[in-house]
């Protein structure tokens, strides 16, 4: 081919795969997985599946694994489906319709986005693994199924119910004072494991179903949680915690959060101190995912997890005596921590694997309690595994999988073969877009010297000055990950920040500190939110950092984010609305003193005033002055992790200051767009934003 037409051709070719084009509703529009499980007798798997906004429970089988849905819910009206669970038999799964359970108030109360003309209660179902109509059997939340399968317990008004599976009778097994919670049945159904939380303390008891009596284990004015059976039925391992309130100590100090580990005998109901955490910072109880992540393994073994040695790893040790025993060991985190049937081995995600870029992926881990052999499998050079489940035969490991192209399925790996099963594809939309960009791995330095990782997404081709956005996560305990991620919250940014480099921008996604994947002092650095937002360095090193790219216009740089992220988009247009141009604050946190307001005479922590004046310095409110770049403020108004005063206050004080903003209201919606064609007006109306102001 002559070099004229050679280059005509490469001219048009680029432009049209900068042309590519698909749209925000497109690439929000796959189907999301949660609540994986595992029957107990049989290689059954069930999962929830949200497809725009439809939410059912999809089942699959070894050894095809041909999924297929069981349920036949069919209207987008916000109700979530959780708590999905097999009777032991594998005939019959129960499940949980409604409520908000990833909220941090009121999980447990109905929801209502689509404006029922009564509000959704929160209700407990059950539904044949073969099919057939679902069964609602009662109003209530967290059910555990018996062991002979005829009795579910669950909680209605934080107190113990039972309902029967066979003719749904149902009454309340006894009332004791408090909210109680981690409901779990003995190995041989005769008696009921509990936590109550009595506010300056928190107990464990065991009801005794034969003389209907409750019994609590080693009572104390300490906070007792994360309850868990031995294999035998006789004694409870959990975890003890101080109660009450300390004397206030400077606010401003890091200090060891302490935490031990207990065994009590139910015949006695006596409790012995098994473990105390190392009394470091480090040696604090993990507030990563599952917490402690407490079972009782096989051959009398307690394991958990301890962040003790700078990472999330596991341990064990026998349960009456003897030194605990490092099983995972490395420069990552185990997150997701599931015991196998046989309760010999643990299966877990990790960002660890054969590639240094692992550390911002998730793969699946597995280890051997007594001899801490440990594998991580990897499905494709660059997908991401995680949230496993074992199966009865222990050879089928199940979890999420996805790359940087594909979103979240459920997926089987028969760890025998090897052989990896990736379920449900069918159920992406026919108008899926695939040709999506794979996010680089950037790593740059704060102005303190750290290393802040984060994942660069860009189309090739385009003009030579391209406009950026940031995108800045929430949590703010989070890792933003090349590819797409195993939380529904963040795999819609993800699908946001695809579709906004589909439209020719660059865009930037930081793991600033506080995050995790990356070591304890990253995860739990001093100073920061309320007490001084150094976090916020790194959010400002990343706008720095697209504002130096060549390709990128320093005057066209955008940022949003949700949340913490929401919070921290604010921070960043209040203080430095020359880097960043417009910005997206959705449902963030705006006012921080209002924490450490005390009334007069009550004692003081001996740095309260600086704590205060610290507090009010880190929240954007100081800086409303310098506040210039135009914003987009949304916020649902059932949001229960952050109230939705967080906004109306910050748009008071705008419209007193008469100061320019626009923003999107979602009446009776959560934090969590429970309703998708709100999470669809709430894409639409961030990338419409960004656009409208940085012309891509
Ligand atoms: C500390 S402000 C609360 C932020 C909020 N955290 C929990 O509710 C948040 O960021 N929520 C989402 C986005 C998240 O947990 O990631």
């Amino acid at each position: 081919m002559k070099k004229p037409l050679l280059t005509l051709f490469l001219v048009l070719y680029g432009a049209f795969l900068f042309a590519q084009s698909f749209t925000m509703e497109q690439i929000t529009s796959y189907p999301f997985p949660t609540e994986l499980t595992s029957a107990a007798s049989s290689n059954r798997i069930a999962w929830a599946m949200n497809e725009k906004g439809l939410r059912n429970i999809y089942v699959a089988e070894a050894p095809e694994f041909i999924p297929r849905k069981i349920t036949s819910f069919s209207k987008d009206d916000g109700q979530e489906i959780t708590g999905i669970q097999f009777t032991s038999d594998g005939n019959t799964l129960v499940f949980v319709r409604g409520g908000e359970h990833g909220s941090n108030w009121d999980y447990n109360v109905g929801i209502n986005p689509s404006q029922e003309r009564l509000m959704p209660k929160v209700e407990i179902w059950k539904v044949a693994f073969s099919g057939g109509k679902a069964e609602l059997l009662t109003e209530g939340d967290e059910p555990i199924i018996s062991q002979d399968n005829q009795t579910v317990a669950f909680i209605k008004n934080r107190q113990v119910w039972t309902v029967s599976l066979q003719d749904k009778s149902s009454g309340q097994l006894f009332e004791i004072k408090g909210s109680v919670g981690n409901l779990s049945w003995s190995p041989e159904g005769t008696q009921l494991l509990f936590s109550v939380n009595r506010s300056t303390h928190s107990l464990i008891g065991v009801y005794h179903i034969g003389n209907q009596s409750v019994q609590y284990l080693s009572p104390s004015f300490s906070r007792d949680s994360s309850p868990k059976w031995s294999p035998d039925g006789n004694y409870v391992v959990f975890v003890r915690r101080p109660g009450g309130k300390p004397e206030p100590m400077p606010i401003l100090e890091q200090r060891h959060s302490p935490w031990e580990i207990w065994v009590a005998d139910v015949k006695t109901g006596v409790g012995k101190r098994r473990w105390k955490a190392p009394e470091t910072l480090r040696g604090s109880i993990s507030t990563t995912h599952g917490g402690a992540n407490l079972h009782w393994a096989g051959d009398n073994n307690l394991v958990y997890l301890s962040y003790e040695d700078g990472w999330p790893h596991l341990y064990a040790m026998h349960a009456e005596t003897g030194p605990s025993r490092q099983l995972t060991k490395g420069d990552f985190m185990v997150e997701h921590v599931s015991l196998s049937k046989d309760k010999k081995f643990l299966v877990f995600s990790a960002n660890h694997g054969p590639n240094k870029e692992d550390i911002d992926r998730r793969h699946i881990g597995k280890v051997d309690i007594q001899t801490a052999a440990m594998e991580i499998w990897t499905n494709v050079q660059d997908g991401i595994e995680a949230i496993p489940v074992v199966l009865p035969d222990q050879k089928f490991i199940a979890y999420f999988s996805a790359s940087p192209q594909r979103p979240m399925l459920p997926t089987v790996r028969n760890t025998a073969t090897n052989e990896v099963s990736v379920i449900a594809q069918n159920l992406l939309p026919v108008d899926f877009p695939i040709q999506l960009v794979t996010p680089k791995q950037v790593i740059f330095k704060s102005p303190d010297g750290l290393n802040i990782h984060a994942q660069v997404f860009e189309k090739e081709g385009g003009p030579d000055k391209k406009p950026a956005v940031l995108f800045v996560h929430g949590g703010p305990q989070r890792q933003m990950l090349l590819g797409w991620h195993y939380g529904d919250y963040y795999s819609n940014t993800y699908a946001i920040n695809q579709y906004l480099a589909e439209q020719g921008f660059v865009v930037l996604s930081v793991n600033f500190r506080l995050g995790i994947g990356y070591g304890y002092e990253f995860h739990k650095p001093a100073r920061t939110y309320w007490q001084g937002a150094e976090e916020y360095l790194d959010v400002k090193a990343a706008g720095e950092y697209l504002a130096a790219l060549p390709q990128v216009d320093p005057k066209r740089i955008g940022i949003y984010g949700g949340s913490y992220g929401g919070y921290l988009t604010a921070l960043a247009l209040a203080r430095d609305s020359e880097l960043f141009a417009v910005g997206v604050d959705i449902h963030g946190v705006h006012e921080l003193s209002s924490r450490l307001e005390m009334p007069d005479g009550y004692e003081k922590a001996p740095d309260f005033e600086k704590a205060q004046r610290t507090a009010y310095l880190s929240s954007p409110l100081a800086y409303l002055d310098t506040w210039k770049s135009p914003v987009l403020f949304i916020h649902g108004d059932d949001d229960r992790n952050v109230q939705v005063s967080q906004t109306t206050d910050l748009i008071r004080r705008f419209e007193e200051k008469k100061m320019p903003f626009e923003y999107l209201m979602i009446p009776d919606d959560s934090h969590h767009w429970m309703k998708y064609a709100n999470l669809v007006k709430v894409n639409q109306a961030t990338v419409d934003f960004l656009k409208k102001h940085l012309q891509p």
